[in-house]
């Protein structure tokens, strides 16, 4: 669904149908389910909305992409925010906020950069040209374009060496298809703000903003073309309106060297752009290209020539309801006819040039042009000696100068409230999500505080029941599992054997070897046990050199023999590899039999017996019947 509506508004756009193509990236907005999704859906939508004159929505669009980006991490991460903070820079330049602009613009170089992609970089660089534009440094803006310029030819040529006809990739003029005529006119009578002359009013795609290539290589290839054509059409268009800008600039200052000069320098990338764009399948395009020829053609009196191509083009933006830019061919065929020698043509022009000053909107002739044909009115009024006329064109003019001024104005203002109230949501949104990231740190510590003390009570239960020299059972242990056993064999009517083992004068041991190998002694007694008692119930150390060992289900002989197997086990160790003429022998009580009813008295019959076969000369098994 996403990918579709996607695919789907990049077919709409490359056709210069933006406000269907908008919508259907809104489509595709509403239907991400990533904020990776949500951003490359942002970016595209502040790409179009500029040319549909929706400045404060594509304000608003571009900051949300923005701020998604930066919270986006990830490989891509960097072409995002570079693709979103050029956007951003574009539309601050619209608002005439030059500055804000250019700092935008710097930080999406230093993105694209950063993400490696000459096609990224290309257009911050393209849009930080306007920027600087923006802020009258057209000398600044036309290198930054030929060096966007640059790396889109280079892409484009690698692209065609790479084998790929550039020509035949492109889609062809012809297919536009009748219902996205009828859908484009119906959306295209805002379309009058190209009096920017931004030429990159093709969809403009960065690279990675498009969507994944579900039909293989070939379509990608395909993108990867359009995309470069379509960027060097937007440097191209930009070139010659920053220096027709100039131009129209130096004419209104009376300096004619400089006026020349910038008509000069536009000529060359004004025609080549008309050359180049009949190519790329936008009719949108085409008109803002030859719009820009035509105002070329203007300034070097090329009047025959001009007239045709706005003829050209005005048919291009009736047939596709471009309001906008039909009234500026109007515009333009006036401004050419005042330039004729047909006195019944020019006044014609100058009734034309009044209609269309009065014209009330929507769509309304760009600023830049109704001061160029106020201009132009009094300029030939006052040639004429027609003086009431000529004032007041001049009022008309001076009029539009307030209201330029006052629109830019009232656009910062605008601009300004967006902002602050967008980075009011982005602050509410950052301390909502530092609330969560502490609370979740709280859980996460408490979660740890929990698990290391049940680790410890688990430690120290472990500790609770074991000996710590021989990590067997301890008394408390036998003393827990002593009770428990004996109910174990009186409810199963079983035999219970009771052992207590004693090693041998333990005290020579130590008094011999030290205490430290009476301690290793002990740990070897138990681990022979251990090895020797795998079926043990029970096998504890219950004193200093005293074991205890119980079985359940075994009876008095079978106990006993155990018994034996374990005292010869002890006898025959070869304990010399300890200590030189170390020696050990153990006696062990054996009390076994009926479960009696009482532990103390299984306890107490085995110590009989311990202290018998003690009595009777050590190293052998005493039994007595529980
Ligand atoms: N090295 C070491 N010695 C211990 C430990 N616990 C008790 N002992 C010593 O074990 C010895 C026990 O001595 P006695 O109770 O006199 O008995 P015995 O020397 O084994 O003589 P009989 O039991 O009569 O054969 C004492 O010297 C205790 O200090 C221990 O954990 N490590």
């Amino acid at each position: 669904m996403f990918e579709d509506e996607l695919a789907a508004a990049e077919q709409l756009s490359h056709r210069g149908a933006y406000r269907e193509a908008t919508a259907a990236r809104e489509r595709a907005l509403a239907a991400a389910r990533t904020p990776r999704e949500q951003a490359r859906a942002l970016i595209l939508i502040a790409h179009d909305l500029p040319r549909q004159g929706d400045l404060q929505a594509a304000l608003r669009r571009a900051s949300e992409a923005v701020a998604l980006v930066r919270q986006i991490e990830g490989e891509d991460s960097h072409a995002l925010l570079a693709q979103a903070l050029t956007e951003l820079c574009y539309v601050y330049a619209q608002f005439l906020m030059g500055r804000d602009a250019l700092q935008t613009g710097w930080q999406a170089l230093a993105a694209a950069r950063a993400a490696r992609e000459p096609l990224l970089e290309a257009w911050a660089l393209n849009r930080l040209a306007v920027a600087s534009a923006a802020m009258d440094q057209t000398e600044q803006a036309c290198q930054d374009t030929v060096q966007a310029l640059e790396i889109a030819q280079s892409t484009l040529s690698a692209m065609t060496a790479a084998g790929q006809d550039v020509r035949l990739l492109m889609p062809q003029a012809g297919s536009t298809s009748a219902s996205s005529i009828a859908s484009a006119s119906s959306a295209s009578s805002a379309l009058s703000s190209s009096s920017n002359g931004d030429a990159t009013a093709g969809s403009g795609l960065p690279p990675t903003a498009a969507a994944p290539n579900p039909q293989g290589q070939r379509q990608s290839q395909v993108r990867g073309v359009i995309q470069a054509q379509e960027l060097l059409l937007s440097c191209l268009n930009n070139l010659a309106h920053f220096w027709l800008q100039a131009h129209a600039e130096a004419l209104r200052n009376e300096d004619r060297t400089a006026a020349a000069e910038a008509l000069a320098r536009a000529g060359p990338y004004a025609v080549r752009a008309a050359e180049l764009v009949r190519h790329a399948g936008n009719p949108f395009l085409v008109v803002v290209s030859l719009s820009n020829l035509v105002e070329h053609l203007l300034g070097n009196g090329e009047i025959t020539h001009a007239l045709a191509l706005v003829d050209e083009y005005e048919a291009i933006a009736l047939r596709e309801g471009y309001g906008g830019m039909a009234l500026q061919a109007r515009a333009q065929r006036a401004l050419l006819q005042l330039r004729r020698d047909d006195p019944a043509r020019v006044m014609q022009a100058l009734a034309g040039m009044q209609a269309l000053l009065t014209h009330e909107g929507p769509p309304q002739l760009p600023l830049r042009l109704r001061r160029q044909l106020s201009l132009a009115m009094y300029r030939v009024y006052k040639a004429r000696g027609d003086y009431a006329q000529a004032l007041s064109a001049h009022e008309q003019l001076s009029a539009l100068e307030r209201q330029a001024a006052r629109n830019a104005m009232a656009l910062q203002t605008e601009a300004r409230l967006i902002r602050q109230e967008f980075e009011q949501a982005r602050a509410r949104a950052e301390h909502a999500m530092q609330d969560a990231r502490r609370e979740r740190e709280r859980a996460e510590h408490a979660e740890q505080e929990q698990h290391k003390l049940r680790r410890q009570a688990a430690e120290l239960g472990r500790m609770a029941h074991e000996d710590a020299l021989t990590a067997l059972n301890n008394r408390r242990h036998a003393e827990f599992a002593l009770p428990l056993l004996l109910e174990r064999a009186r409810q199963e009517h079983q035999p219970i054997a009771l052992g207590l083992l004693d090693v041998d004068h333990f005290k020579r041991v130590n008094d011999s070897f030290g205490h430290g190998m009476g301690d290793q002694v002990l740990q070897q007694v138990a681990q022979l046990l251990r090895r020797q008692l795998r079926s043990a119930d029970l096998l504890a150390r219950v004193g200093g050199e005293e074991f205890m060992l119980v079985f359940v289900g075994v009876p008095p002989p079978r106990a006993q023999d155990i018994c034996e197997r374990l005292r010869q086990a002890i006898a025959g160790f070869s304990w010399q590899d300890l200590a030189p003429n170390l020696s050990l022998t153990v006696s062990i009580g054996l009390s076994a039999g009926e479960p009696p009813s009482r532990v103390d008295l299984l306890v107490e019959t085995a110590d009989q017996a311990l202290y018998a076969a003690k009595h009777n000369g050590r190293d052998r098994v005493q039994f007595m019947a529980s």
